[in-house]
């Protein structure tokens, strides 16, 4: 049993973007820049947009983070992007969700230019996706279980996988990625009959339902490779899978833990979308 280990996946990442961004600094005297917004003091939202931020420092990028107070106005907040959209320092814009309740998140999220919706959060970019387009950006999550997946030499083409979860940001995306890789996908939630039965025909299976331990032993084929999106916080204040770990680790040939695996590589991946918002910019800045 192989434990998918994307701690260290996402640090050789950083390291291969550190040594682009290094080259990039030396060939033009510019680096990428990656502006996270926060609106409120979610404890759960600081922890993750403190570590993008370190996580930019760590690769040589510049970073801005804009902390805005919990009953802003939703006009202000379309104000800042739209500044931020103008900004030539910054290459991505990253809004981080949930949102206060008074904000409308698709209207603010469709207020972020496309060239710097480097979450891959816009209705146009998960259009690019399901066609299948290498010239977009792909959600962080997803992009990051793909990128794992071949790291560890899962093979896709033909693999049955079974996305638990059919969210905007990953269960979607997600399935849209694994049948560009010609994979058979099934798509599994909250209405599916015998989800139980479908899970257990999977080769690959994908949790991301946002329940603790949803996925058991007894659902997990013999040698099947489990990827646990799941980001639950119990009440020991632990952070707990969508999958039981214990039990079905001794049946899995490949899993991810939590914490470890998935999380990790979605900041990879953000780094990865705003380099390649940087390297596009400056590419269309020499055809000019
Ligand atoms: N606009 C936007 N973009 C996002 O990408 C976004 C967001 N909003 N809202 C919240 C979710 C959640 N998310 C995580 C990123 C990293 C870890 C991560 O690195 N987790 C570590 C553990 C961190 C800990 O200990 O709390 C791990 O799993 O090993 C987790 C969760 C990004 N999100």
């Amino acid at each position: 049993m192989t434990i998918i280990d994307g701690k260290q996946t996402s640090l050789d990442i950083r390291d291969e973007i550190k040594k682009e961004i290094d080259d990039l600094r030396e060939g033009t005297g510019r680096v990428p820049g990656l502006a996270v917004v926060q609106v409120g003091e979610n404890p759960a939202s600081r922890v993750y947009v403190n570590s993008k931020v370190r996580t930019c420092e760590a690769v040589g990028m510049h970073s801005e983070k804009y902390l805005l107070a919990k009953d802003v106005s939703q006009d202000e907040l379309v104000e800042l992007i739209e500044k931020l959209n103008r900004d030539e320092k910054i290459n991505g814009i990253l809004v981080q969700l949930p949102l206060p309740k008074h904000i409308d998140e698709e209207l603010i999220t469709e207020t972020i230019s496309s060239e710097k919706d480097v979450d891959g959060f816009k209705a146009e970019n998960l259009g690019r996706i399901l066609m299948g387009e290498e010239d977009c950006f792909k959600s962080c999550t997803p992009y990051g279980i793909i990128e794992l997946l071949k790291r560890y030499n899962v093979e896709l083409s033909g693999a049955d996988a079974v996305v638990i979860g059919r969210s905007n940001i990953v269960g979607k995306p997600l399935a849209a990625l694994l049948i560009n890789e010609s994979a058979t996908v099934t798509v599994c939630h909250s209405r599916t009959k015998e989800l139980a039965e479908k899970v257990k025909q999977a080769d690959i299976v994908i949790a991301a339902v946002g329940i603790k331990g949803f996925v058991t032993a007894d659902m997990v084929k013999e040698g099947a490779v489990v990827i646990d999106v799941g980001i639950n916080r119990g009440e020991d204040g632990k952070l707990y899978g969508d999958v039981e770990f214990d039990g079905v680790s001794k049946k899995a040939k490949a899993i991810t833990p939590v914490p470890g695996g998935v999380g990790p590589m979605t900041i990879a991946m953000l780094m990865k979308n705003t380099l390649k918002s940087f390297k596009k910019y400056q590419n269309l800045d020499k055809k000019n």
